[in-house]
């Protein structure tokens, strides 16, 4: 579910009143996604989705995501853009929340994509990180390498509960990772959480990226290493080397990877299995009794973590060099 933030009629009828969007001709709650409240809109002139932020989102970010999605959306790239309030404001209020509305998206995202979906995924990901490249906003990934351990720490104890030894091998990852991460990898806007979820496609053809709550300002690979992640694993947990040639065949055609990236790739690999790991592990020891919410499985993400520490080299993800 993802409607935690009830409106009434007045209070969307006198917000919506802020826009020139024409007329409100039906509204409902969405219920995917767990971050924030969303809402589908039709007017008379187009359809759009109403977000409300919710408190895992800290509001003074909220420019950062809104010019951002506004600079991409100018630049061509098919993604939410926040519809300017009459008095040429992104962001407003609406039932004490910051609440934004953005243009509505045609597509579907696919539960499981094909290698031809992972091309595209790789050509739209690079074309993210090309038109984010003069985007002046600046954010710090909260989630880099250097966040992973005061984050591990507020699971403590606990986290062998979940799986026998857990803790040991995390603190052993975790050391490995600080002192090994690369620190001069080429930086730019990274969307941090291009899940298939986050992909629209209809039919064939990619047709949106959407959830750009996570991006920030990281080295360009470290978002390759957390789609090979995302895209490239079997639900059986194998790894899919045909998928991983697709994708960073994919990105590559639209922006090569320098030299030292593509060495990069398997700690970046092991970096974003951890994070993932994680903010799941985080998230799975979070959740009240009772929550409507399912927490996602955080074991997947040490069974990926695993594989990428057999890797030796970054010819394992299928790119000849
Ligand atoms: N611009 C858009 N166009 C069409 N549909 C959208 C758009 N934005 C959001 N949605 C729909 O709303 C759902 C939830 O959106 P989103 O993933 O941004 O929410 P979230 O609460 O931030 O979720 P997450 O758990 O993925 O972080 C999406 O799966 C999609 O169905
Ligand atoms: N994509 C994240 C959750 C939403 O940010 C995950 O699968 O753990």
């Amino acid at each position: 579910m993802a409607v935690y933030t009830e409106v009434t009629d007045e209070e969307l009828n006198s917000f919506i009143g802020n826009y020139d969007v024409g007329r409100l001709l039906s509204f409902k709650g969405i219920a995917e996604g767990v971050e924030n409240s969303n809402f589908l809109l039709h007017t008379d002139k187009a359809s759009y989705i109403l977000t409300l932020y919710e408190k895992r989102v800290n509001p003074d970010d909220l420019p950062y995501f809104l010019n951002l999605l506004q600079h991409l959306a100018r630049k061509g790239l098919s993604c939410p853009t926040p519809v300017p309030s009459r008095d040429g404001k992104l962001l407003g209020t609406l039932a004490g929340r910051p609440a934004a509305l953005v243009t509505f998206l045609e597509g579907m995202w696919v539960k499981r994509p094909r290698v031809d979906h992972c091309s595209e995924l790789g050509k739209a990901m690079a074309e993210l990180h090309l038109d984010g490249m003069d985007y002046e906003g600046y954010r710090k990934n909260a989630l880099d390498v250097t966040g992973w351990r005061p984050l591990f720490e507020q699971c403590g104890a606990r986290t062998d509960s979940v799986h026998a030894g857990l803790g040991a091998e995390i603190s052993r990852e975790l050391d490995y990772l600080e002192a090994n991460w690369p620190a001069d990898l080429p930086k730019g806007v990274i969307h941090a959480d291009l899940f298939p979820d986050n992909v629209f496609f209809l039919g064939d053809e990619l047709s949106g990226l959407i959830d750009f709550y996570f991006a920030c300002n990281d080295a360009l690979a470290y978002d390759i290493a957390i789609c090979l992640n995302a895209w490239c694993f079997e639900h059986d947990g194998s790894f899919n080397v045909t998928k991983a040639r697709a994708l960073l065949k994919g990105y590559a055609s639209v922006r090569p990877l320098e030299t030292d990236e593509y060495e990069a790739l398997p700690i970046l690999c092991r970096g974003a299995a951890l994070r993932f790991l994680l903010t799941r592990l985080y998230d799975w020891l979070s959740v009240p009794q009772g929550a409507l919410v399912t927490p996602k499985d955080p074991l997947e993400y040490l069974k990926k973590l695993r594989f990428h520490q057999t890797v030796g080299n970054a010819q394992a993800y299928g790119l000849e060099r």
